[in-house]
Parts: C-alpha cells; structure tokens; sequence
C-alpha cells in the first residue's frame, strides 16, 4: 500500500530558487535539451522566447525499436502534440492547464525526492547531485524549474518540433539510467502503456525513482478532463484526450508493480472552482501523480 498525501503544499518558493540552468549529463552521446546551456551561466533560452528548435526524438516511429524500449508511440496522440508545438510557453494557449498545475505536482517531485533522496528540502538548490530524465517533457515546463532546483535534467519527448534531443535509442543503448525517471501526463497518450513503463524502469537507476502524473479513467475524469475542459471551459483543444486510455491509480500501481516499480507515495491534483487554484489531495478521482521506487531484486 502507498501513502496519500492529502495537504496541500505551497509551491510559491520553487519559484524563488536561485537560478541554476538545465545542464545535460556529460556524455556525449546523450544530447542536451534545447531550452539548456551545458555549462553553467547565462541560460540562453527564456519562457518567453521561441520554442525548442527541432532535431531528435524520444523513439522515432520510423526508427527500428530496440529491445529495451519499443517506443509505444501513437502516432495520432503525437501528431495532436506537434501540431500546437508552437505553443508551449504561451500561458493562455492549448498548454495553459500543464502551466496551471505546474507548481503544484514540482512541489509534489520535489518533496518526493527529498524524502527519498535524504536531500535538504531546506537548500536552494534541494537536487543537487541528482540525475532527471524526464520522458515526454513538450516544451520542458517541468525540466526548467527542477535544474533550478539543481538537478541535472534531460528532456525527451517523441515528437521532434518539442525539443531537440537525440533518440532514446541511443540513452538506452549506451545503458544510460537516471536517478529520476519522470512522466508527466504523457502515458495516456502513449500506444501501450506496459511497454512504456517498462522503458521507464530501463531508464532508471536501482533504487531510482520514477514519478509520474496522468488522469483517472473515472466517471468524474470523463465529466471534469474530458467534457468540462475541452468542451465547457475549453482549457484544452477538442480531441486531448481519449478516455479510453486513461489508467487507474489501482492499474498502474499493477504497471508498477510488473516493471520492478513500487508506488511510494499518490496524490491527487484537484481544481479549486472557488480559489480558482489547483493543490494536492488525498482525491485521486481526476488527476493524480505518483511516485515509485525501483526495488533492487
Ligand atoms: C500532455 S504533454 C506533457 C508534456 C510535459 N510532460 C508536461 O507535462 O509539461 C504529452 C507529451 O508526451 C509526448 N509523448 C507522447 N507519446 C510519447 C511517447 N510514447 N514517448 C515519449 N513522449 C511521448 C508528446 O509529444 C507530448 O509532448
Ligand atoms: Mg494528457
């Protein structure tokens, strides 16, 4: 059984962190995010600027998937992303959700891996030493502010016009793992999610975690994610989501479960109508994250 985390925990300071910029791990065969600078300095990318620029993928569909990650990219899923790829940092366009609950499931990770990683939650820099790939990342709006934090954080994602890294093929095949593995509303939009979750366990270093944040295929999920946001309230563009391929919390503990993955620790992400303002919660009935650890056998 996995703890809830019912309170809702104040993200404000993440933003006050003193800056430190995306870096990518020294190898050379693995590529660096586009929004990074791989030395530390002036970051030479802003929110406000242009998006990543295009080159590599997570696992290109016309690549031969190798053993350890078979890709399980949908295409039509990807083809949605890249289409408003434009749009990543704009706050009010298709991604204004992703941003709106930002803070809220960083302050989640962030205390996750503290707590797990015995780090001072008290330091500017609280990762410092820690290793983040994060699978799926867009446009990085959760990379940016965890290199902050002092991690160094690579982005990849399958679809080329997000971010410019090379392909998982390539992190995997030169055994790259990583202390954290995260997968941030991406594994309801992937083609299989065992297979998915099985390259996020290859990715990711023995006693490592992995966390990751998607939708409940609940009644709730289909009236509130499904109707109220992309129909009523119009928050994301028709179309975003298929209710079809959202997981439970008591599925994908199981996908956990089957990959050497145990949940740590769930929390549900709710919207506050009245506050107007997203927190953490012991309800996992729409939106959830979780964390889980990759037990030594
Ligand atoms: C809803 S967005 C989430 C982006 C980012 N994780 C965030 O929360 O800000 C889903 C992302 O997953 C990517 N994606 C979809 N299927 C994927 C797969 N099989 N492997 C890697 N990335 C995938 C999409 O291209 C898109 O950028
Ligand atoms: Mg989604």
């Amino acid at each position: 059984m996995w703890r809830m985390r019912g309170n809702a925990i104040s993200s404000s300071s993440l933003w006050r962190q003193s800056l430190r910029y995306l870096s990518s791990t020294s190898s050379a065969s693995v590529p660096s995010c586009s929004h990074q600078v791989v030395s530390d300095g002036p970051s030479t990318s802003s929110r406000n600027e242009t998006p990543p620029s295009t080159a590599g993928v997570l696992a290109s569909p016309s690549q031969k998937p190798n053993k350890k990650y078979r890709g399980s990219i949908n295409d039509v899923e990807t083809a949605k992303f890249a289409a408003i790829a434009d749009t990543w940092w704009d706050h009010h366009g298709p991604f204004k959700p992703l941003h709106a609950i930002n803070p809220v499931r960083l302050s989640f990770i962030r205390s996750a891996l503290c707590h797990h990683f015995r780090k001072d939650a008290s330091s500017a820099t609280p990762l410092d030493g820690l290793t983040i790939v994060d699978v799926g990342c867009g446009g990085g709006l959760a990379c940016e502010p965890l290199a902050r934090m002092g991690a160094q954080v690579l982005g990849v994602d399958a679809v080329e016009k997000n971010i410019k890294v090379a392909s998982v093929h390539a992190l995997v095949h030169e055994n790259q793992e990583f202390d954290v593995v995260l997968a941030l509303e991406v594994i309801e939009h992937v083609a299989d999610h065992m297979e998915f979750c099985k390259s996020l366990a290859s990715l990711t270093k023995k006693n490592g975690m992995v966390i990751i944040s998607t939708i409940n295929r609940s009644i709730s999920a289909y009236g509130l994610a499904i109707v109220g946001a992309e129909y009523v309230l119009g928050w994301l563009p028709k179309g975003t989501h298929d209710w079809s391929k959202f997981v439970t919390p008591e599925e994908l503990a199981l996908l956990m479960k089957r990959t050497s993955l145990s949940i740590e620790e769930m929390a549900g992400v709710v919207f506050n109508p009245l506050t107007q303002k997203w927190s953490l919660s012991d309800d996992t009935s729409v939106n959830y994250i979780a964390s889980s650890v990759r037990r030594v056998i």
